[in-house]
């Protein structure tokens, strides 16, 4: 080939000088089909192509078949490659057909040191140009990024190009959740491409030749002969490997390695291994671990490898340091209004479909990514005295926010406002009429409260979303999990709309924010809207708008003995809960448990 130049990768199989005699015996040609023919290809191609520079990216799916991937990478300068390396390079591209091509960078430049997407498909197009110009195929959806850059944690710009350039759909990483311990890593889908987690086989750039293995060739062989290596395909159902190319060039130390171990896994268990191309291997993948499909994205600052491929130009300080979590219609919105009066505490920018709620971490907003996310935020001038925050109400019922929040923002602190849960679905019922929910229109708030299991399903869905909020103790439980309490406020929702300054005191001292504000003069009780505002200039107020503090008859008697009853042991959890917590009980709380005797 005489132009490989940049970084084209393809998929090539290459035997090494060491292979064992297994190798040639007739354990190796169980070995299926095309992978077969791409060895023998490969040792062809090889015989001629010493010091060529490869690397290699191996897929073996248990119960199947085994493939390995390899990258060619070719030197840019014509006056750095030998004969003998062009001379392999052409070989390789006379027998285009029989590998399995994808594309990794030119020049092997990290993705997340472009930050514009134009510039990123710019690079890519010169490896797609490459490849056009010499009929390699274009086509597998595949591709690796060099160093894992860009792919965990996401520089959303690669996938953006890749998309457009490759049209990738699959790529894989030894990155998610994080490089070690390797058991523990995960697939995850993002931005429809498929990624999957990648093994370590413990051959790495520098790892050339057999002899000089690291603690010495005995190590190499300790692995694939039932140790580490062993067990990494025993143990994973499907293990994706990627060697580099220098193994290739020299002793072919990633060929001996993985013949090896298919061999030693073959002789010693039952599994049967086999060969998938890509896009149904990730697909096997994620049949496999469906629950793996949605990623948990974490902070990339929090781990040095992933610091050093997250882009220069982006940080980690746009992050909320708290979140107000709801539940809904508790006063989530005064609290908002009271906290951004305090100098050192700033919030999201609003967001166009959900005002000053993000609501990123409950619902399908999480898959846009942290970027997303982050540019909700403003850079903060101080880190350290700077606290950003979110208040998105539906947090608080949320199945996944607890467990996205704390891995995104483990140090974060939690603020949740409780009031009457009966009161609570009341408010929730106005204020789906005030929207003008048909279901809210159509049925009157003690039909929505008591629909049995054989109401219209549009009814029984008002009433889900109308009650389960006010579980408060199982959701409390459920942070609880992922957040210890000492990061957890739970404030008295009552006291805070007949009391609020008290409260604020009790917020500031919570979150440890300083300089100390003083609430008690910057807030006042406006009587025409009947709520605390906060006190501006010459005596006049901000005060929430008509949507909150809404005009509506009162609960009728019917809906709210029925929701006594349907809450009392709930509530009853809820009391056990905060006496376990050290909290006092808000006094609708004790009254409610007064009815209860
Ligand atoms: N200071 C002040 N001003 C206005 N409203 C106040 C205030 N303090 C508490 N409340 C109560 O807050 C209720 C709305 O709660 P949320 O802001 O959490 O609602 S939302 O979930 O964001 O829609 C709202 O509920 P409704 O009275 O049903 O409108 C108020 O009762």
């Amino acid at each position: 080939m005489k132009s490989c130049s940049g970084k084209y990768k393809r998929k090539h199989l290459r035997p090494s000088n060491e292979l064992s005699e297994e190798w040639k015996s007739p354990h190796a040609t169980q070995l299926q089909g095309k992978a077969k023919r791409e060895i023998k290809q490969a040792q062809q191609c090889g015989g001629n192509k010493k010091r060529a520079d490869f690397q290699g990216n191996g897929n073996v799916l248990l119960d199947g078949t085994r493939i390995c991937f390899q990258e060619f990478e070719r030197k840019d300068k014509p006056e750095e490659r030998t004969a003998e390396e062009d001379e392999g390079d052409d070989c390789l591209l006379g027998s285009v057909d029989e590998f399995w091509w994808f594309p990794h960078m030119w020049s092997h430049m990290q993705p997340h040191l472009f930050h514009n997407e134009s510039s990123l498909v710019e690079q890519m197009m010169l490896n797609k140009k490459f490849a056009l110009e010499h009929g390699i195929p274009t086509d597998m959806g595949y591709a690796v990024s060099p160093h894992h850059s860009g792919v965990y944690p996401v520089h959303v710009q690669l996938y953006e190009a890749w998309k457009k350039v490759w049209n990738i759909k699959i790529t894989s990483t030894e990155e998610y959740p994080h490089l070690k311990p390797a058991r523990y890593r995960r697939g995850f889908i993002h931005k429809n491409i498929m990624v999957l987690p990648r093994q370590t086989c413990g051959l790495f750039t520098h790892t050339i030749f057999y002899k000089e293995y690291p603690g010495g060739p005995k190590e190499l062989d300790k692995s694939i002969q039932g140790g580490e290596l062993f067990f990494t395909v025993v143990l994973n159902p499907i293990s994706i490997f990627m060697t580099h190319l220098s193994n290739y060039g020299n002793d072919r130390l990633g060929l001996y390695t993985f013949v090896n171990l298919a061999n030693f896994v073959q002789k010693w268990t039952n599994l049967h291994l086999q060969t998938l191309p890509p896009l149904q291997l990730a697909h096997k993948y994620f049949e496999l671990f469906p629950e793996q499909k949605d990623p948990l994205w974490q902070n990339p600052c929090d781990d040095k490898r992933h610091r050093d491929i997250w882009s220069k130009e982006k940080t980690c300080d746009r992050l909320p340091k708290f979140l107000v979590v709801g539940p809904q219609k508790t006063g989530t919105t005064a609290l908002y209004l009271f906290l951004v009066m305090h100098p050192s505490i700033l919030s999201n920018s609003p967001s166009p479909k959900t005002f000053e709620e993000v609501q990123f971490f409950n619902r399908n907003n999480y898959h846009r990514g942290i970027d997303w996310y982050m540019d909700f935020f403003p850079i903060p001038s101080n880190v350290t005295s700077d606290f950003l925050f979110e208040k998105s109400a539906n947090y608080f019922h949320s199945e996944d926010a607890p467990k996205r929040a704390a891995s995104l923002v483990p140090k974060a602190k939690i603020i949740t406002i409780l009031i009457d849960p009966s009161d609570r679905a009341y408010s929730w019922y106005q204020h789906q009429r005030s929207h003008e929910d048909p279901a809210a229109l159509k049925f009157s708030f003690y039909e929505v409260i008591s629909a049995g299991a054989h109401a219209p399903s549009e009814l029984r869905a008002l009433q889900k979303r109308c009650l389960v909020p006010g579980w408060y103790a199982s959701h409390l439980e459920r942070w609880l999990v992922y957040f210890p309490p000492f990061q957890l406020l739970i404030i008295d929702g009552q006291q805070l709309r007949t009391d609020p300054a008290p409260v604020m005191e009790e917020v500031q001292k919570f979150l440890g924010v300083s300089p100390h504000y003083n609430y008690s003069e910057a807030l006042t009780f406006d009587s025409h809207k009947g709520f605390w505002c906060q006190l501006l200039e010459e005596g006049k107020t901000k005060c929430l708008g008509k949507s909150k503090g809404r005009k509506y008859p009162p609960m009728d008697s019917d809906s709210r003995a029925f929701l006594s009853s349907y809450y009392r042991d709930r509530n009853v959890e809820l009391a056990k809960l905060l006496h376990k917590l050290g909290q006092p009980l808000p006094s609708w709380l004790r009254q409610e448990l007064q009815k209860v005797r």
